[in-house]
């Protein structure tokens, strides 16, 4: 079930956090802040909880063993942001938002509410399960300020936004957890409230409800509401936020552009399931691979991306040419091949060649050092965290001998999804017409997405 709560606390206007991002704003546009907050829960059972609640309850600092879930958070939210908060599970995302909701009050630090706050927070409290979806309605817009006749009047237009049908008038704990979440949400969308914050509800409602929810909160923000949205669901915060606030262990691990944040998070998500594949990998796997690392005659000894020493770290836009180029040693004075690869940042591999695949052999520089170098034109991988993978092979291309990974971020601004960007265009259709069976629409370009350079 969905609980609606709000909290509002008179409290002075104060300047903004060291968070605050985006354009110079008025005092009077902060609607939230929490400055230096942390929120411990006991972790003792029977007594001893008791003994520490009530040391919570006479605000004296607990006696016994604490969780922090949260701690050192400071955040500024403005009037027209949209903040996206992400994180694994347990890192504090639902305790934010109950602290900014007011439903929970901070061990430590101030949260100030300059604003009516309705959040559609955990699924299970809130409505009364007893009463019907209708009255259940009409009684969160009574809890919310709205007078009997303003709560009659706005049913119908809940009504049809939850699309529940029948089920309105019987008693909610007949009711599924998704059909809970469509009476929360059509209720808070007539509230229109001046901060809406919501715990992944985008994760419960079906597709074509997640859809209405969605285009529902873009008019929210178009029309300048203020959202703050806990979600596991990447697309729904880089569609819907601007900023993104990425919470680990209870501890701001990174804030800002949301497309920036996200993707961060992404990639660090890819890196630490690629080492939890690791340690489970088998131990015969793992020690051929050392041996192989350990055999190496050929070898790459220097690798520049662009000119530049690939040490010192590669950024590349997406679309833009990338020159890979470097050494290989050769001991026992043969001539060596050259393998390039792209992995993603877990490990999954994206594409590789061999010189030996083009027909094409590295320079001799000398009796045992040979030049290398790749351009690729226009590197069409998304923005993201990659690897650039160099091997030296032995002369036939057979084995592979050195591993030289270089971490490579590629930036841009497109919000297009995946690792690659495929040339494409999207085509017009006729306005009416069947479709030709053969040949499906017979389409013109509408618009043309074969190019980078666009
Ligand atoms: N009432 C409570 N008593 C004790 N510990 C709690 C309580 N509420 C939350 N916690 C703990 O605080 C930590 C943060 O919980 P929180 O629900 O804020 O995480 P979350 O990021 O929202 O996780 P998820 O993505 O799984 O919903 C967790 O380790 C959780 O077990």
């Amino acid at each position: 079930m969905s609980a609606l709560a709000t909290g509002t606390d008179a409290a002075p206007v104060s300047p903004g956090g060291a968070l605050a991002r985006g354009p110079q704003m008025a005092p009077g546009d902060v609607l939230v802040e929490l400055r230096g907050v942390g929120k411990d829960y006991p972790l003792a059972q029977g007594w001893r909880r008791w003994a520490l609640l009530w040391s919570a309850w006479r605000r004296q600092p607990p006696a016994g063993a604490v969780f922090t879930a949260l701690d050192g958070v400071d955040l500024t939210l403005r009037r027209g942001q949209s903040l996206g908060v992400i994180g694994v599970n347990g890192a504090g995302k639902s305790t934010l938002l109950k602290l900014v909701a007011g439903v929970a009050r901070p061990t430590r630090g101030q949260v100030l509410r300059h604003a009516r706050v309705a959040a559609l927070l955990e699924l299970g409290a809130g409505f009364h399960p007893e009463y019907s979806g209708r009255d259940n309605a009409l009684l969160a817009c009574a809890l919310q300020g709205l007078s009997a006749a303003q709560a009659r009047a706005a049913l119908p237009e809940i009504l049809a936004f939850a699309d529940i049908g029948a089920h309105i008038d019987l008693p909610l704990k007949t009711y599924s957890s998704g059909m809970v979440v469509r009476l929360g949400f059509a209720v808070m969308t007539v509230l229109r409230p001046q901060v809406l914050i919501t715990d992944e509800v985008l994760a419960v409602g079906d597709e074509a409800f997640q859809k209405k929810c969605m285009a529902w909160m873009e008019r929210y923000l178009a029309d300048g509401g203020t959202l703050l949205l806990v979600s596991h669901g990447m697309y729904h915060v880089q569609k819907l936020c601007a900023h993104a606030l990425w919470l680990h262990q209870g501890r701001v691990q990174a804030y800002g552009d949301a497309l920036a944040v996200t993707r961060d998070y992404l990639a660090w998500h890819e890196q630490r399931m690629a080492r939890s594949a690791a340690v489970t990998a088998p131990p015969a796997e793992a020690a051929a691979l050392q041996q192989a690392g350990a055999a190496a005659p050929y070898r790459v000894l220097h690798a520049w991306v662009n000119g530049a020493p690939a040490s010192d770290g590669v950024v590349v836009a997406t679309g833009q040419p990338l020159t890979v180029s470097g050494v290989v040693l050769a001991p026992d004075g043969g001539d060596p091949h050259v393998a390039v690869g792209w992995a993603r940042a877990d490990g999954s591999a994206i594409y590789g060649t061999v010189t030996d695949m083009a027909g094409v052999r590295v320079q001799r520089l000398d009796a045992q050092h040979h030049g290398f170098a790749l351009r690729f034109e226009s590197l069409p991988l998304l923005p993201g965290r990659y690897e650039l993978r160099l091997h030296a092979m032995d002369p036939p291309a057979l084995r592979l001998f050195d591993h030289v990974h270089i971490p490579v971020q590629v930036v841009g601004d497109t919000r297009e999804l995946g690792v690659v960007r495929l040339p494409h265009r999207w085509l017009a259709v006729p306005p009416d017409g069947a479709p030709d069976p053969a040949v499906g629409w017979p389409g013109w370009p509408l618009c043309d997405n074969s190019a980078f350079d666009r």
